[in-house]
């Protein structure tokens, strides 16, 4: 079934629970490791470093708890969504990207959650969806089903005490993600579908909960309802069968840690501790329009990177990176696309948050930009950045470095 979108020119071939094609015009669990988070700021990696001296003092264990349920809660409402996927599901923004109910129900549910959990200081959130087409004559039926999605949802959870929401609820739920982040005081960064096209593809998408303090990340939360339990370093991981749903949470200096989404005690993962690019595999948007794949691949070269690249959508690849499934992601978005923080924050710090320890004294992973520059997520909404994002470990990243700088050097050239 072929059907339009108003007037962004959206095109979806939709069957009923698949979606067959696209085309647009237009305090980490108390198990043996808990102890090391306590003796984490004794040993903090370089990379976090700076974030937690600021910080090393503070505890986030009541804001973590409430971001895990929330990214949670979130995580079902849109697995409901996904497998059930109706064509009126799926819309497009003015910037021709597509928006889903999923979207608008999972930013409302975390923005109720973190409302209901965190009645200390009032909720400052920076989430990517608005309520502005939701508030159209046109989006009537839109707004009714998202409003029902997240009252089952809830009604569904026997641990989350909010009683009915009413539409304005949801609406008033969804704008209380316009504030600019900024350099001052805690804001919280949420991108409710990370990785939309994935989602609408049947594929990785992510739930991306992050909290700032002072212009730091220093915790995040990555819901990943798709991504495989076990390692997806091999390119074909999605003919795989085995169980899916992960759960990655941070706190700054305390290390990564990664629980099954339906509950499992957390395990304590790491990144990649591999030095020889040869061995490395690296990871880089499935959307070719997302991030340059012929960059990737010149940069990949020079460093003698023999695997092919795993390539996923969303910020399930900082997920993956965690806990070591490969060494390196590259991101290189078109020139004039400008980053937002909702896209990073969450996967920065789930990559990030390792702490060298005796037991693990190369461990940490190093989210740069294409010129070497740490994230600043100190300046609002967007981040400022030079020419890309490259990911990878510490013993990894001046070689990576060299071979980015050489090959954007060489692109430029030959244009
Ligand atoms: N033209 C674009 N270039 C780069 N990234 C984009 C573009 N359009 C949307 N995105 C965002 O990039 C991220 C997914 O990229 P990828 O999966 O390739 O890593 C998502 O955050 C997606 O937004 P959204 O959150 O709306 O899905
Ligand atoms: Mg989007
Ligand atoms: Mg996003
Ligand atoms: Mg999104």
């Amino acid at each position: 079934m072929n059907t339009s979108f108003g007037n962004s020119g959206a095109v979806l071939s939709i069957r009923r629970g698949a979606v067959l094609h696209i085309t647009a015009r237009t305090r980490p669990h108390l198990n043996s490791e808990s102890k090391l988070p306590l003796l984490s700021s004794l040993f903090l990696s370089t990379t976090t470093s700076r974030a937690a001296s600021a910080t090393a003092s503070m505890s986030y264990h009541k804001q973590l708890a409430a971001a895990k349920k929330a990214a949670s809660v979130a995580a079902r409402l849109c697995q409901k969504v996904q497998t059930a996927l109706l064509q009126s599901d799926v819309q497009s923004k003015s910037d021709k990207s597509p928006v889903t109910v999923a979207d608008y129900g999972s930013q409302a549910i975390v923005s109720l959650i973190l409302e209901k959990e965190l009645t200390a200081i009032p909720l400052s959130l920076v989430a990517e969806e608005d309520s502005g087409d939701l508030r159209k004559e046109e989006s009537r039926e839109t707004l009714h089903r998202i409003t029902e999605l997240v009252n089952d949802t809830f009604a569904s959870d026997g641990t989350i005490n909010i009683s009915t929401v009413s539409e304005e609820d949801v609406l008033n739920a969804i704008d209380t993600g316009k504030s600019e982040g900024g350099p001052h005081g805690q804001h919280w960064v949420l991108d409710p579908i990370d990785g939309t096209k994935g989602f609408v593809r049947g594929q990785q998408y992510a739930i991306a909960l992050a909290l700032l303090d002072e212009g730091k990340v220093v915790l995040g939360v990555l819901a990943c309802p798709n991504l495989p339990l076990s390692s997806i370093a091999k390119s074909d991981f999605s003919s795989s069968e085995d169980k899916v749903g992960c759960l990655f949470f941070a706190e700054v200096g305390g290390g990564t840690y990664m629980q099954s989404l339906d509950g499992t005690p957390p395990t304590k993962v790491h990144v990649s501790t591999n030095e020889n690019p040869e061995e490395a595999s690296f990871f880089e948007s499935y959307e070719a329009a997302h991030s340059s794949h012929g960059l990737s691949s010149l940069i990949a070269s020079k460093l003698g990177v023999k695997a092919p690249p795993v390539r996923i959508d969303s910020q399930a690849k900082y997920g993956a990176l965690s806990r070591g499934d490969g060494s390196i992601y590259l991101r290189f978005p078109r020139r004039g696309y400008v980053e937002k923080i909702w896209d990073h924050a969450a996967g920065y710090i789930v990559v990030a948050a390792m702490f060298t320890c005796l037991c693990l004294p190369k461990a940490g992973g190093v989210v740069n930009d294409a010129g070497g520059k740490p994230l600043d997520f100190s300046k609002g909404r967007y981040l400022d950045l030079d020419t890309g994002i490259v990911v990878t470990n510490q013993q990894l990243m001046p070689a990576l470095l060299k071979a980015v700088q050489e090959s954007i050097s060489e692109k430029a050239s030959s244009l």
